[in-house]
């Protein structure tokens, strides 16, 4: 349906979309999700025309966006982050002037016009002047206009900002309505938005593409990912081999830590294995005394938070990028566990 190669926004020396590449398929709901600044609006800006790409294609059904704009557009409805709406119209001449915009023929465009305000509740404010409505009845015109045409894809930049949370939920279940006829790409900062809407979830940091996958594997991945973190004095090779034959330990990393003869143990293991006590007694056989132990579930906000950091932790950031799928994202946030760790080792 949508396919994105390569795409590269620069304003100046800033890269707001660093090489950005996906596939939207037909029928489903997808969630842009990154915190603010991140490039969601820049990407959305690019697939919908709006702007034009540094580098990289946007194709809409076999249509390339900036080639044959028309034909793509065609297949696009778009609600930007503010919805351009005209506050001296009333709610339906203003419908009324989106339909000759979208070309829409003259026998349908009444009914047309009547079933998208009736689909988004805004019927009763029909003759009301939109500067006169509230922020969120003012939302529900700006999506309406995306809808009317009922264009294949409908494209949504943080369609619930400002709005109270009855709002907020009235407007993810129209969102949630719409996948039954056209593809949804949304854009959020808000994880449980995402989580609550989406049939797929891209991540997106810095311009760039760090995480993708369906909400269901990003919250296993959370769930599957209990950590315990040790001090432990004794031979570092004793305690990895010993660790790494408990059943269920998915992972160990050893590292230095403040104390002489001691390291910093972090044990990853699956989601319903809780194997402190198997530890304890591991560690009291190999008599290597654990000083300190404790247990922590990843959460999917943890997840999303690690992502979507700032580059602090340059030297994983390049790992990140690489990620495309629970499993692999698991193995990079184990990885950067260990980098962590030694961190602290070395800093001390
Ligand atoms: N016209 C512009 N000129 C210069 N820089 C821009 C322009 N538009 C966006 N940027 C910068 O590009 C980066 C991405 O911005 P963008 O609006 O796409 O982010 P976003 O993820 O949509 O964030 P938000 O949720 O805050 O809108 C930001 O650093 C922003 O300051």
């Amino acid at each position: 349906m949508i396919e994105v190669n390569n795409l590269v926004k620069r304003y100046g020396d800033h890269t707001a979309v660093d090489h950005l590449s996906f596939k939207i398929e037909k029928g489903k709901i997808y969630g842009f999700l990154g915190p603010n600044g991140a490039g969601k609006s820049t990407t959305m800006n690019m697939i919908t025309g709006y702007i034009a790409s540094t580098e990289g294609t946007v194709t809409i059904d076999g249509h390339d966006i900036l080639d044959e704009p028309e034909q793509a557009k065609k297949c696009i409805g778009y609600l930007p982050e503010m919805p351009p709406l005209y506050f001296d119209m009333t709610v339906l001449e203003y419908m009324n002037f989106v339909a000759d915009l979208k070309k829409i023929p003259k026998d349908k465009k009444k009914s047309m016009i009547a079933e998208v305000m009736e689909m988004v509740k805004i019927t009763d404010m029909k003759n009301r002047l939109i500067k006169n409505l509230s922020k969120g009845y003012r939302q529900r015109v700006g999506l309406a206009q995306a809808i009317l045409g009922y264009p294949e894809v409908i494209i949504l930049d943080e369609p619930t900002v400002g709005l109270d949370p009855k709002q907020i939920i009235e407007i993810r279940d129209l969102i949630k309505s719409l996948k039954e006829k056209h593809t949804v790409i949304l854009s959020s900062h808000i994880l449980s938005e995402v989580s609550a809407v989406c049939d797929y979830v891209l991540i997106i940091s810095h311009g760039k593409l760090v995480a993708s996958d369906t909400p269901e594997n990003l919250g296993k991945l959370a769930e599957g990912s209990n950590t315990l973190n040790l001090t432990v004095k004794g031979e570092k090779d004793k305690i990895r081999t010993a660790l790494g034959q408990i059943g269920g330990v998915k992972n160990v990393t050893v590292a230095d830590a403040k104390e002489e003869h001691a390291w910093n143990v972090t044990v990853s293991t699956n989601e319903d294995s809780d194997v402190r006590e198997e530890v304890f007694f591991k560690m009291a056989d190999a008599k290597c005394p654990i000083l300190e132990m404790q247990s922590k579930k990843v959460s999917l906000e943890e997840i999303f938070l690690e992502l979507t950091e700032d580059d602090k932790k340059s030297k994983t950031s390049d790992k990140k990028m690489e990620v495309n799928s629970a499993g692999e994202a698991e193995k990079i946030l184990e990885a950067q566990n260990g980098e962590t760790d030694k961190k602290e080792g070395e800093d001390k």
